[in-house]
């Protein structure tokens, strides 16, 4: 309780292994991964980790485009939203996140749902 939840991630090396888990799942997941066919993925992977830094009171900032920015034109649904959700649970579980900060991790994520979706 008194770890911070960038701590609880695993700091700067954690959130790294967790996107690259989290890639590794959407490169695998013939439902979502056509939406990145156009995607720099790279470049997605950093600001990722960044989001993710940032969001969980790392030392990070993120310079990327906003939520609705980013997603707009991609006209996701609420399947492809629960996919990455999931997914993004199996990278951090790989990663032996405690429960207590996965679920930590996902209620900040919630917010973003209606920035992402039916844009
Ligand atoms: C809370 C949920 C989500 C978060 C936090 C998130 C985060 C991000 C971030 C940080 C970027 C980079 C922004 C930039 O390029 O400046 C991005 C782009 C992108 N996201 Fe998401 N995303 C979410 C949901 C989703 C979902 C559900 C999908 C599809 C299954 C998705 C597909 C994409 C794609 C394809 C791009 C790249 C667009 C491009 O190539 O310009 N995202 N997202």
């Amino acid at each position: 309780p008194s770890q911070s939840l960038y701590q609880q991630l695993g700091e700067e090396a954690g959130i790294a292994a967790i996107t690259d888990g989290l890639l590794h799942q959407i490169e695998h997941d013939p439902l979502i991964v056509g939406h990145f066919r156009d995607t720099d993925i790279p470049r997605f992977r950093r600001l990722l980790i960044e989001q993710l830094c940032e969001l969980s009171g790392g030392p990070c900032q993120y310079s990327g485009a906003t939520m609705e920015e980013s997603h707009t034109g991609l006209h996701l649904t609420t399947r492809d939203f629960d996919r990455l959700v999931n997914h993004l649970i199996t990278a951090m579980q790989q990663q032996k996140v405690p429960y207590g900060a996965q679920n930590r991790l996902l209620a900040m994520l919630a917010p973003m749902y209606p920035e992402v979706i039916d844009r």
